[in-house]
């Protein structure tokens, strides 16, 4: 269920760019064939709402107007932080193995909600003994090593998922989300940081101290989305950066979970606009400002439950609906078939 750790590639800032520059658009074809079938079926037209939507999503990033949600596959990055040492979360880091383990056990919620939906889980371990460096003193990595996490990070499609649900495991990385926000948006510090695992006033004042001081220390140097991601960011948002490019290019749609992931996909957004048009957000996690960061992607959750466990879960929820939404779209009779009156 786990990968070793990334291997440096030597691939530079320049390949990941050359990556976001040539992404494939929308099959606009697969996209309208699937409108034209839906206003068929037999239901009142927009009577599914969301689901209707969700279905010409698939058809348009899957390229066929019959998409089809036969092998989900959620990919959980895990990773550690050298900012955690700085008292920014309520748990220690040594949670991010142990909660490893029990996703390897099987016993965590992100199990649970994957057995229910029949979706896939795989864990990618990023160097979880090796904090990234903390970013209040200095960049998390350098740039070869950033691309090459990114890089890694590509491997989450290898094994042939038609829709492909991105999450993390990372104490103190509602921290660093929120410094990857704060970096590339402005604002203050206290606009990006939220409560995170279930940080305390003391808490909270520490995480907003840190990510204030991160940026400060990078000022004037975070106007490459790239940059930002390699001075604030972490092993498991570039991991999730390289996912989502890699994805794209395989005609994989893709469903983002909470804050973390959702910030990780901010960076190629800032790249290029366009660039999270294949992705779906899962969920609005309760992270305070998950819902304002989704709002300036234009990404309109499916799901809003009051979830704040990141792990893959808000997005592994999804699936059930992402699933309802296609078993409609290619079971349901038109009204011809059914020998139903169209009104
Ligand atoms: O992504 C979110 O919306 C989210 C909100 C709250 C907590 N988390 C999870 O909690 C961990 C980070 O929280 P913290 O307090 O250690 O920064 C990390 O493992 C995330 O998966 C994630
Ligand atoms: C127990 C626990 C489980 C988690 N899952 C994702 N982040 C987490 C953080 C904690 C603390």
């Amino acid at each position: 269920m786990s990968a070793s750790p990334p291997a440096a590639t030597g691939l530079p800032f320049d390949d990941i760019r050359a990556l976001v520059a040539s992404m494939p658009g929308p099959d606009e074809a697969a996209r309208a064939a699937a409108w034209e079938r839906q206003a068929h079926l037999v239901k009142p037209p927009g009577a599914l709402g969301r689901l209707e939507e969700i279905a010409a999503h698939l058809a348009a990033w899957q390229g066929k107007a019959m998409p089809q949600v036969l092998r989900p596959m959620v990919v959980v990055f895990a990773g550690t932080h050298g900012v955690a040492e700085r008292g920014v979360s309520p748990y220690p880091s040594a949670v991010t193995r142990q909660m490893m383990d029990t996703f390897t056990a099987g016993k965590a919620a992100v199990n649970q909600i994957c057995a229910t939906f029949e979706a896939g889980l795989r864990v990618f371990e990023l160097a979880v003994d090796h904090p990234t460096p903390d970013i209040v003193e200095a960049p998390a990595f350098d740039e070869r090593t950033c691309a090459g996490t990114i890089a890694f990070g590509m491997q989450a499609i290898s094994g042939g998922a038609d829709l492909l649900c991105l999450g993390e495991m990372g104490i103190g990385n509602t921290t660093v989300a929120a410094a990857v926000c704060h970096g590339l948006y402005g604002g203050t510090a206290e606009d990006w940081v939220g409560a995170g695992t279930g940080a305390d006033e003391a808490v909270m004042a520490r995480k907003i101290a840190a990510v204030r001081a991160a940026v400060a220390l990078n000022e004037g140097q975070l106007a490459d989305p790239l940059e930002v991601l390699r001075r604030l960011g972490g092993r498991e948002l570039a991991a999730i950066a390289g996912a989502i490019l890699a994805a794209r290019h395989e005609k994989v749609p893709v469903v983002l979970d909470g804050y973390v992931v959702t910030a990780a996909a901010a960076v190629l957004h800032a790249m290029d606009p366009s660039a999270l048009d294949h992705c779906l957000a899962g969920h609005v996690s309760a992270e305070k400002a998950h819902r304002a960061l989704l709002e300036r992607l234009r990404l309109r959750p499916i799901l809003d439950l009051g979830m704040r466990l990141g792990e893959g879960s808000g997005a592994a929820l999804a699936v059930g609906v992402i699933k309802a939404a296609v078993a409609c779209h290619t079971g349901m009779a038109t009204f011809a078939e059914a020998g139903v009156s169209e009104g």
